[in-house]
């Protein structure tokens, strides 16, 4: 399979603070690559730095053929590479359907970008309910189709989640995972950071622990249940 993410060797971090240590990772054309490792070892910054962020230090980032470690941010968004950050970060003053929108501010067409917004109300038919709602009245998981929703508004390749079941009951985070898998089968490739993986034994193809700003293992869902001890020391039996 062609790899539409591949990373060499990166090194990134805040100011003074090096955070990631060399890290390489590949997520194929239509696959789910998972992120998993306890807090603070470096899944976010990972995201940030392929992002653009977050600067590259140094080591390489190819996205879709093309050299992408030195891209600037919204030529990223535009070749599909949509990252959905921790905690949605919504403007909460705005409606649902205004959030979304923003989604496509790089996009002209208004038959493609109403076409984008029917197919995301589609997949969410209760964020079609409450488009004219502001976004501070959402519940967690309404919240969180918002963030999702906006990042199919760009029309992602590449989507990269970060934490996507966070906060939420687990019939909602069924619900979510429900419609990650419809967006898989039609073709988006996920690169998703749990940091618990149960979750992620369905999705993802693979599965990378990172520690320390390393990555420390990575294998298949099955492989990860047949390392069980792996998984035991570093995320306490997850
Ligand atoms: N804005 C920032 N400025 C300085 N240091 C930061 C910043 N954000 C994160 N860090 C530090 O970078 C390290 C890696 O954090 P990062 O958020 O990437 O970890 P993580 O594995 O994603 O965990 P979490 O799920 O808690 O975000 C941590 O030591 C953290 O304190």
């Amino acid at each position: 399979m062609t790899q539409l993410l591949s990373c060499e060797n990166l090194v990134s971090g805040y100011l003074n603070r090096p955070v990631l240590h060399g890290v390489s990772i590949e997520v194929p054309q239509q696959g789910v690559l998972a992120l998993i490792g306890p807090n603070g070892h470096g899944k976010t910054t990972l995201l940030r730095t392929l992002s653009g962020f977050l600067p590259l230090r140094s080591g390489k980032i190819t996205f879709d053929g093309q050299d992408a470690g030195r891209m600037a941010v919204n030529k990223r968004v535009e070749a599909g590479l949509i990252h959905v950050p921790q905690g949605d970060q919504l403007f909460t003053e705005m409606t649902v359907e205004d959030n979304l929108l923003m989604g496509a501010y790089l996009a002209s067409d208004k038959v493609e970008i109403a076409q984008r917004l029917a197919d995301v109300y589609q997949l969410f038919p209760k964020l079609k309910d409450r488009r004219n709602q502001l976004a501070s009245g959402l519940s967690g998981g309404e919240r969180r189709m918002v963030g999702i929703g906006r990042g199919l508004m760009a029309d992602a390749r590449l989507i990269m989640l970060d934490e996507p079941s966070l906060g939420l009951a687990p019939l909602v985070i069924e619900q979510i995972y429900a419609a990650l898998d419809q967006l898989r089968a039609r073709g988006k490739a996920f690169l998703v950071v749990e940091e618990n993986p149960s979750r992620l034994m369905h999705f993802a193809d693979r599965l990378c622990l990172m520690d320390a700003g390393h990555v420390v293992w990575q294998g298949s869902a099955a492989e990860a249940r047949d390392s069980g001890d792996i998984l035991k020391t570093y995320l306490g039996g997850h």
